[in-house]
């Protein structure tokens, strides 16, 4: 996680910057290079979303140079929530570092530890689904274990194994229930957590610090998507985001 608290310390944000490009193809191509470029100031990643992406002619190309694009030391993390056995999961780590050049990706821990390890190479950044923002997700995430704890804690509690034999592994923590931003934390209180679900999807960013920042005043990735890429001005929209969680932070990085 070095570029990360590197780029962190730098920006002194904790600012993600989604990528979920939608439009004709003028449109994506010239809104993606506003975004990234009046948004890196403030960015301490970018995400872009594969599926918006893989939804267009030529989007693989499209992602390769929007990740070009992004100035050198600003992790990309590709959120393709990959999860498949490892024979497959090491083809989908080949396609997100060496082809499209990511330094980290999202993945879905649902088929065990041998989907993740792929991915865990030195230097990039693997989060783990674990409580995700959309509502649905307590149908599956909040079953209760017979050994006790719930699905969301198992995965939590896999992710910090894993990142205490790797390294570089974090959680994937929705905004949308700070109180479950605040179970994982107590669950993994090293780790960090890219968390989605400000903006469009309305989590509060106040209660998701309250509850997920470290004492360090770090270990939070905020994620916004569809508010930047619809803002009429991206670099305000991103500077005001990183302004309210300098106030709401309870010391800088
Ligand atoms: O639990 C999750 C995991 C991933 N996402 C992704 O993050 C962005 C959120 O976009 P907004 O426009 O800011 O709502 C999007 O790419 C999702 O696929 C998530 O929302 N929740």
């Amino acid at each position: 996680m070095q570029k990360l608290l590197n780029r962190v310390q730098a920006a002194n944000s904790l600012l993600c910057v989604g990528l979920d490009p939608v439009g004709d193809d003028a449109q994506v191509a010239r809104r993606l290079g506003e975004v990234v470029d009046q948004t890196s100031e403030y960015a301490a990643a970018f995400k872009p979303n594969l599926a918006f992406f893989l939804s267009r002619e030529n989007g693989v190309q499209l992602l390769r140079e929007t990740v070009q694009r992004v100035p050198e030391g600003i992790p990309v993390i590709l959120d393709g929530k990959f999860g498949d056995i490892a024979n497959t999961a090491d083809h989908y780590a080949r396609f997100a570092y060496d082809i499209i050049g990511a330094d980290g990706v999202t993945v879905n821990p649902y088929m065990g530890d041998d989907a993740i390890v792929p991915f865990a190479r030195p230097g990039k950044l693997v989060f783990a689904l674990a409580k995700t923002s959309n509502k649905p997700a307590h149908s599956l995430q909040d079953v209760a274990l017979t050994r006790g704890g719930s699905l969301s804690d198992c995965a939590a509690t896999i992710a910090r194994k894993l990142d205490e034999a790797h390294g570089g592994i974090g959680l994937v923590v929705g905004a949308t229930n700070a109180e479950a931003v605040a179970r994982m934390r107590a669950l993994c209180p090293e780790q960090w957590f890219l968390v989605p679900g400000v903006g469009a999807q309305g989590g509060d960013l106040a209660a998701t610090l309250r509850a997920g920042l470290r004492p360090d005043g770090s270990g939070l990735l905020i994620n916004t998507s569809r508010a930047l890429w619809q803002a009429e001005d991206a670099a305000a929209a991103a500077r005001e985001l990183v302004e309210q969680m300098h106030q709401l932070r309870p010391m800088a990085v």
